[in-house]
């Protein structure tokens, strides 16, 4: 079984699946975190990976950049793979009282993309996080005194030159994250029943003009990946 973009044998990935936008991201973490890590699939090079998280079956997978690369990879998992859960582990701009490195866990995710309401009737969704996993995570993060921020994100089809305003229209609406994928995923996960939540940390402020650099995106983002493992636990 393989499909036009994952080149994975059946039952080769877990029913939960980590999911930065970066490949060499999960590679990193696969490399890092996980026991008996085994790569799944390379296909364009968005690498993935099964290994264990304490005795607990996990994979972790690049999405690519944006919700229509991130939509097809989960399209795939969910459909053909049959995970069944998803942690998105991300990077986002900050805007307003947060900084460099603070850990957000979004809540909702509005957006300037139009996948969901091409799903939708051209009506609104509310793109949210699935509840257990939010709690599952906001419970772990308490637990091992990790600090952590539930907060409402906005995703984004333009990284450049977007709507000039839009700082002011997050600020407006107490929107403190700005990322590329978790609405569309969020979206998603409502459509396939899949648990979906979009840990991000902040690596630019958007107003401060501080930016995180490459590297530590790719590895330095240890808490983000260790807290959304830690939470399987308190995951069925
Ligand atoms: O760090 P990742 O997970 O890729 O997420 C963010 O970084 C990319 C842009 O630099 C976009 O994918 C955005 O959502
Ligand atoms: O989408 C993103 C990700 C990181 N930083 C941003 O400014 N935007």
């Amino acid at each position: 079984m393989s499909t036009p973009h994952i080149d994975a044998a059946p039952g080769a990935i877990a029913d939960t699946v980590l999911f930065p936008g970066d490949p060499l991201r999960a590679r990193h973490i696969a490399h890092t975190f996980l026991d008996d890590a085994v790569e799944f699939n390379a296909r364009r090079n968005m690498l993935g990976y099964t290994g264990q998280w304490r005795g607990r079956r996990v994979s972790v997978m690049g999405s690519g950049m944006g919700i229509p690369s991130s939509a097809i990879y989960a399209t795939e998992l969910a459909r053909v793979y049959g995970v069944r859960r998803i942690l998105r582990i991300g990077t986002c701009g900050g805007v307003g009282d947060v900084a460099l490195g603070d850990l957000l866990l979004a809540q909702s995710a509005s957006s300037d993309s139009r996948f969901n309401r091409l799903h939708f009737g051209d009506h609104d969704l509310a793109a949210c996080a699935d509840f257990a996993l939010l709690k599952a995570v906001v419970d772990t993060a308490a637990r091992r005194q990790v600090p952590v921020r539930v907060a409402h994100v906005f995703s984004t089809d333009c990284f450049y030159d977007g709507d000039p305003e839009l700082v002011a229209r997050l600020r407006r609406h107490r929107i403190v994250g700005i990322d590329m994928e978790s609405s569309g995923l969020y979206g998603l996960g409502m459509r396939e029943g899949v648990q979906c939540l979009s840990l991000l940390t902040v690596s630019d402020h958007l107003e401060r003009g501080e930016h995180m650099p490459a590297a530590e995106r790719e590895q330095g983002l240890a808490r983000m990946a260790t807290l959304a493992l830690d939470s399987l636990e308190g995951c069925a």
